[in-house]
């Protein structure tokens, strides 16, 4: 029997107005090859953390023009001022444990020295509710604005926790700003219905996540 082919799909409009809240990396041809090669289960392991880190890269470059930046003026080689930008300082990554953690490396491949925090939430064995395990972050993350990493959205029950503790820890919910490679419709709806401030970079919203992302990255099962 022919697999049915999963047609890309974004969020219409009758599903709710989310324009506010989506930040779509702009869709080239190169970001869909990136996207088809981690979709394909006959990729390697090495060739999907190759793609999957190149498209991280992507999302936290993306990330990173949603920050604030201030005027500075430069003095060039021969001797001329520039006029330009440099970040404002109070940013910081925290990573959703454990497949967010691969996207640790692409932030700090663009900021060399900024703090990433984590928070561990997994399934309780028997109700099934998302549980918090362990939350680490910068003492002063409630000032900062937070870089969100978690690459996989499908029910939006994790990220919808994570953001409670973040809150829990004085984070405002428009400081911070998800990084993401691939989520659901239904995830990106459950969230902002609980977080109608809240911003999502993704690179696709399609009906199914790649759920193997994590156990295929880190080669776990
Ligand atoms: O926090 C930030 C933001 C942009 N660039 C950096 O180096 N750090």
């Amino acid at each position: 029997m022919e697999p049915d082919v999963i047609q890309t799909s974004t969020l219409n409009n009758a599903e709710g107005d989310f324009s506010r809240n989506i930040i779509h990396v702009r869709i080239t041809d190169q970001i869909k090859e990136l996207q088809t090669v981690l979709r394909d289960r006959a990729t390697s392991r090495s060739d999907f953390i190759f793609y999957a880190d190149r498209l991280i890269r992507q999302v936290v470059e993306e990330g990173l023009n949603q920050l604030p930046y201030q005027k500075c003026i430069v003095t060039t080689p021969t001797g001329s001022q520039y006029e330009g930008l440099h970040y404002e300082k109070g940013n910081c990554g925290v990573s959703i444990m454990r497949s967010g953690e691969a996207m640790e490396q692409g932030l700090r491949d663009c900021c060399r020295s900024i703090r990433i925090g984590k928070i561990l939430i997994q399934s309780d064995e028997d109700t099934h509710e998302a549980k918090v395990y362990y939350a680490k972050f910068p003492p002063d993350i409630n000032k900062r604005k937070v870089l969100l990493m978690y690459p996989i959205m499908s029910t939006g029950n994790t990220m919808i926790k994570a953001i409670d503790v973040l809150q829990q820890h004085g984070v405002k919910e428009e400081n911070i700003i998800v990084l993401n490679l691939f989520c659901t419709p239904q995830g990106v709806k459950s969230v902002i219905k609980k977080f109608p401030q809240l911003k999502i970079l993704t690179s696709e919203v399609h009906p199914v996540a790649p759920n193997h992302f994590g156990q295929k990255y880190f080669g776990t099962d």
